[in-house]
């Protein structure tokens, strides 16, 4: 903890910096997470053996089509899955905290304390008739109620200025924002308790295209003061080239490819994460556009094998019948995929 002063008082703020630089290695390590739906239907599997590491500092974009894990993994990673859902294995170390072993009320503090979730359309979700100072003080009090009222008011000013909205929106109504506005109150919001990870779904949806790119700034500028890891949930492709370190394919509830955003990119190894690039529009294909072909599958029916081959112009005999391992080519780049098999250092699975 260091100390920072707002308006001329002290308050205690964590230094998620030092903490890096004390304890290199990744501030987020999530191994193995595995999640089921247990439906009327039929088991749901939607996240299967998600594994990846986040940095200090880093942003992950994570994409995938609609219904392909991604909000369930943001849930599971705070311990939020509800009924008919669970979580059936798996760890996530938030720096040397596991957080899926820590009691109720463990997992309790370290929501918001430690890793911060912003939930797709959280700006719809403001109180309508609590004043959005109330809002950030409630926030503060479950976890620190011995702070002073003051330490807590200066808390929350401090936060409202880090998304550039002016401290005279402590004393206004959710009604009386804008969108982006009201995005940039739910990112003070998380950043309150300057928590080590910070995970948005879909933090610019709904909002135009001058205003998401501000939401965007916001949230690498708060990054930046913070040092947090972020994990950015989206379909905006076009949005994640331009913000994160690394991108996330997820496909029918497993990661299919993990790779730093200039290799994704430049060079995405995956097929699905290839046909996601080439559906995208550049200056080259003069408006065609290659769509990725037929549709998602069920998690209630998955084909067997990989989930992809059905849709994969690569698919091989294999591939209908062994699920692909996740592996770990040059540069840390991760695939499943077997076009790969052979190009993994020493054949190893990550
Ligand atoms: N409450 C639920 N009950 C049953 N199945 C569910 C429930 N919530 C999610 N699922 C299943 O989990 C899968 C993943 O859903 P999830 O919301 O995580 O996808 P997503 O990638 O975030 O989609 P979107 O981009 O539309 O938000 C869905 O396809 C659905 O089959």
């Amino acid at each position: 903890m260091t100390f920072f002063s707002v308006n001329g008082t002290a308050a205690i703020r964590r230094d998620n910096r030092a903490q890096a630089a004390a304890d290199p290695g990744p501030v987020l390590q999530v191994s193995k997470l595995e999640v089921t739906y247990y439906t009327d239907l039929g088991r749901a599997k939607a996240l299967d053996d998600v594994s990846f590491t986040l940095e200090a500092g880093q942003k992950l974009g994570m994409v995938g089509e609609s219904g392909s894990g991604k909000s369930t993994l943001a849930l599971a990673m705070m311990r939020m899955i509800k009924p008919p859902g669970r979580i059936e294995g798996g760890q996530v170390f938030v720096g040397d905290t596991e957080l899926m072993s820590l009691s109720e009320d463990g997992m309790r503090r370290a929501r918001l304390n430690k890793v911060a979730y912003i939930p797709q359309g959280a700006m719809n979700s403001l109180n309508p008739v609590i004043r959005i100072g109330a809002q950030m003080v409630d926030a503060i009090k479950a976890h620190m109620p011995q702070e002073s009222r003051k330490a807590i008011n200066d808390r929350c000013v401090h936060a409202l200025r880090s998304v550039d909205l002016d401290p005279g929106v402590f004393h206004m109504y959710a009604h009386e924002l804008s969108g982006g506005m009201k995005q940039r109150v739910c990112i003070a919001i998380g950043i309150l308790l300057e928590p080590q990870v910070i995970i948005a779904d879909e933090p610019t949806s709904a909002l135009d295209v001058v205003t998401q790119r501000q939401v965007m700034e916001t949230i690498d500028r708060v990054q930046d003061q913070i040092n947090a890891a972020v994990i950015l949930i989206g379909h905006d492709m076009g949005l994640m080239a331009q913000f994160v370190d690394k991108v996330a394919v997820m496909y029918a509830g497993r990661l299919v490819e993990v790779s730093s955003v200039r290799e994704m990119f430049t060079d995405p190894k995956h097929p699905y994460a290839r046909a996601l690039i080439s559906s995208l529009p550049n200056l080259d294909n003069k408006g065609v556009f290659r769509g990725i072909p037929g549709l998602a599958p069920s998690l209630l029916q998955l084909p067997g094998g990989c989930a992809f081959h059905p849709r994969c112009p690569y698919a091989m005999p294999a591939c209908t019948s062994d699920r692909p391992e996740v592996l770990t080519l040059e540069h840390g780049r991760r695939v499943a995929c077997h076009l790969f098999d052979a190009e993994a250092p020493h054949g190893q699975p990550a």
